[in-house]
């Protein structure tokens, strides 16, 4: 879901930058000759750019070849430039200062492999714009010295380079932190567990594979007893700490691909892939046990929990079947004493 606002995100972005492209070339197409006299060919150069870039828009907007849209808008970035760049003037242009601009917007629009592409093809143009110096300006008919254009070249290889480099960082840093938003996203903020949300996500993906693999899947809805006493003789504070041990506790004691959630206040879920219901009988009444041997927080507080549990029945069932019947369990559960697992019809 994220990853699809990101594309279509991405996608505008996309548009936008390749209809500043087109704008520009208008406005250098009919303004310039305007301000200076130019030799014909540079409006067929201009004319013929702006028709491949005109058509590759189209390509982009209409999501011709959805693959390769970041790779075409990098070739109308390149077929923009690089006239551009050859005929004001090549190293001593104007437009030369915005090249090293190109390598990290690549970074932040494609990736690592765009950012390099564009790296490598704008430090070759470059290089070879500085040796052919003499001849690009002649074409513009400006002077420059070899000196100041050699001078030019390095200072431009040396920021393209640098821009590349940086855009590497930055992109690094930028997957860093999205990942870490994701995160948070599924996380609950003081078990560490997954939310609901994350439950959701993995919960789905689970019962997928079970259908496809034809596994069996068990569910155990947990809820510890008599929590309200622990928070009203020993304030929320310790309630907490009691619970953050509890999930430590549990998610300790389950395999490693098992998914355990915290699912409301006190509650808490376990996913169990491939594992029939008798095998999560004896999962649950080990959890049992560990909890009702252990000691919560500084006041050494004992606890028990009560378990439903269930397994997933392929024929016309879902994640939320399975949890309304593990519910069902738990609160037999809850009546006959507490302390017990129980499981569903
Ligand atoms: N400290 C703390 N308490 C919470 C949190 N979320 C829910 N609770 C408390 O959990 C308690 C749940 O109480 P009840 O639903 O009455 O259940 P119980 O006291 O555990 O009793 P039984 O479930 O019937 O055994 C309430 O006092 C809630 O305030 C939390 O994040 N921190």
């Amino acid at each position: 879901m994220q990853d699809n606002i990101q594309h279509q995100l991405s996608h505008k972005l996309i548009l936008r930058i390749v209809e500043l492209s087109i704008f520009t070339l208008l406005i250098d197409l009919t303004l310039r000759p305007l301000l200076v006299t130019l030799p014909i060919y540079f409006t067929w150069i201009g004319l013929l750019d702006l028709a491949i870039v005109t058509s590759l828009y189209i390509v982009v907007r209409f999501n011709i070849f959805p693959a390769s849209e970041i790779m075409l808008s990098l070739v109308v970035a390149i077929i923009i430039i690089i006239p551009s760049f050859a005929l004001s003037g090549g190293v001593n242009s104007q437009v030369a200062y915005l090249l090293p601009l190109y390598p990290v917007m690549a970074a932040l629009i494609g990736g690592y492999r765009e950012s390099l592409i564009i790296t490598i093809i704008l430090t070759i143009g470059v290089i070879l714009s500085t040796v052919f110096s003499q001849h690009i300006t002649d074409i513009t008919g400006a002077i420059y010295s070899d000196q100041k254009s050699i001078d030019r070249g390095f200072w431009l290889t040396t920021s393209i380079i640098f821009s590349g480099v940086f855009g590497r960082f930055f992109l690094k840093r930028y997957t860093e932190l999205t990942q870490q938003l994701k995160n948070e996203n599924i996380q609950d903020p003081l078990t560490g567990l997954f939310n609901r949300r994350g439950l959701n996500l993995h919960f789905t993906k689970e019962l997928d594979s079970a259908d496809t693999t034809s596994s069996p899947l068990s569910l155990i809805l947990i809820d510890i007893d008599y929590f309200k006493k622990i928070n009203d003789m020993y304030g929320h504070d310790i309630g907490d700490v009691c619970l953050i041990e509890i999930a430590n506790t549990l998610s300790q004691a389950i395999r490693k691909n098992d998914i355990i959630a915290r699912f409301g206040g006190e509650e808490f879920i376990i996913i169990l892939p491939n594992t029939p219901k008798n095998e999560t009988v004896a999962i649950a009444e080990k959890l049992k046990v560990l909890i009702s041997n252990q000691k919560f927080s500084s006041f050494n507080l004992s606890l028990t929990i009560t378990q439903g549990l269930t397994e997933y029945n392929k024929n016309n069932d879902n994640a939320l079947k399975m949890i309304k019947r593990a519910d069902k369990a738990l609160y037999k559960g809850k009546d006959k004493g507490r302390n017990c697992v129980e499981q569903s019809e």
